[in-house]
């Protein structure tokens, strides 16, 4: 008994020298082929020290869907094009290969993951691999292994080089019981998807390896999130992509969510740009580690009456999937982000008319208003 008495003693009081993410005295470090083991930190043992001064050399995980060419362009643009580099265990395009450096990096590989980042003395992770809503619920253990276990990488391998940590949460992160219009940043999380429930424990394991390792984790829970050049990755939120293609190509769109499905949503512009902002954002300045961002909130029914200024013949049917129905009745309808707005100054450019207008153009096809009016 005195044995146990002792142990708890010292986790006690570990527990309390480390809150806040104050006076860490050890950081989680994994050997290949030994279960995860703490070691002594000590300043000299990380390769990399980040310097303020210093561009961040990035690497985004994930890189080659909806979001991460994005990603990569905007950061390239403000640190450089050879210090940000996209992985992902797809093959890029030729137009994303000349682009910048690109590597394959599967996180499911802890050891290839750990050469990346100290080769390449990584000081700022992006972490965007996962299987996204709908793919989730159809391949439940790959969900499982890519949201949770390869999220328990990336964080041991941030905390052990002392990185700056992005991973981006979802809408998707709350549940029913939730309240959903609006929804704050906190509140109950009971998600009912494996993808809402790895982004709550991702959510938890970046607050807790912040307060007791110092790690600098930043998490933003993003909307349904809205491109021109990139397609969705089978997420719930996909129609409202999709449909901007399909009236373009055929005039005719088939929406699988119900008319008065409301979600809150982005122009990916804005979501790339809340990116950057937080991870910019002094840590002062960031009184918690995970927000709410938010631009606007409307439902297929008000999404298609605005693409049909653009394009008034588009004729619009509904063939609701019901796994998509049952996850988007389960979502928050409108986002409270007023916490994002006032600890580092979140301001949204695009609401629903200059995202459809700014998709049109984007698409090339801006001439058809001019047919509608
Ligand atoms: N797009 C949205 O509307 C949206 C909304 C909220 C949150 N998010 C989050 O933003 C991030 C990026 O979203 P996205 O839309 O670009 O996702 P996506 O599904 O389009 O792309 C995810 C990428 O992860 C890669 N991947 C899968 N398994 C991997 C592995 N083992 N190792 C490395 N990479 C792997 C895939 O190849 C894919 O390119 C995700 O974490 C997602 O949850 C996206
Ligand atoms: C909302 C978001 O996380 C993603 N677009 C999905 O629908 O799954």
């Amino acid at each position: 008994m005195p044995i146990v008495r002792n142990v708890s003693r010292a986790v006690s009081q570990l527990l309390q020298s480390s809150g806040c993410g104050c006076g860490i005295s050890i950081v989680p470090v994994r050997c290949i082929g030994v279960s995860p083991r703490q070691v002594a930190s000590d300043a000299s043992f990380h390769s990399v020290s980040f310097s303020e001064s210093d561009h961040p050399r990035v690497l985004i995980t994930g890189g080659l869907g909806q979001l991460g060419v994005g990603l990569a362009k905007l950061l390239r643009k403000r640190f450089g094009k050879n210090n940000v580099i996209l992985s992902d265990i797809r093959k890029p395009a030729d137009s994303v290969f000349y682009s910048g450096p690109f590597i394959y990096a599967d996180i499911l590989d802890y050891k290839n993951l750990r050469e990346i980042v100290v080769n390449n003395r990584i000081t700022w992770l992006f972490h965007y691999s996962a299987l996204l809503s709908a793919v989730g619920e159809a391949n439940v253990p790959l969900a499982r292994a890519v949201n949770i276990t390869g999220l328990h990488n990336v964080l041991d391998i941030a905390a052990e080089h002392n990185l700056r940590l992005f991973v981006p949460s979802t809408i998707g992160a709350f549940g029913p019981t939730s309240p959903r219009d609006p929804t704050p940043d906190l509140c109950i999380q009971r998600p009912r998807t494996i993808y809402g429930v790895s982004k709550v424990h991702a959510e938890l394991m970046g607050e807790y390896y912040h307060y007791r390792y110092g790690l600098d984790f930043r998490c933003l829970r993003y909307p349904g999130i809205i491109s021109a050049d990139s397609q969705p990755g089978g997420g719930t939120t996909d129609y409202a992509v999709q449909i901007f293609h399909d009236a373009i190509k055929t005039g005719k769109f088939q929406c699988n969510l119900k008319p008065d499905t409301r979600l809150p949503m982005m122009y990916i512009d804005d979501c790339l740009k809340a990116t950057l902002e937080v991870m910019e954002a002094p840590a002062e300045a960031l009184s918690m580690r995970t927000y709410n961002i938010s631009a606007m909130s409307f439902t297929p029914e008000e999404l298609a009456q605005e693409v049909q200024k653009h394009v008034p013949e588009l004729q619009v049917t509904y063939n609701v999937d019901k796994v998509r129905q049952a996850i988007a009745d389960s979502w928050p309808m409108n986002f409270d982000d007023r916490n994002a707005r006032r600890d580092w100054g979140w301001k949204h450019e695009y609401d629903l008319p200059e995202l459809v207008t700014t998709m049109f153009s984007f698409l090339g096809s801006d001439s058809r208003i001019a047919q509608a009016n």
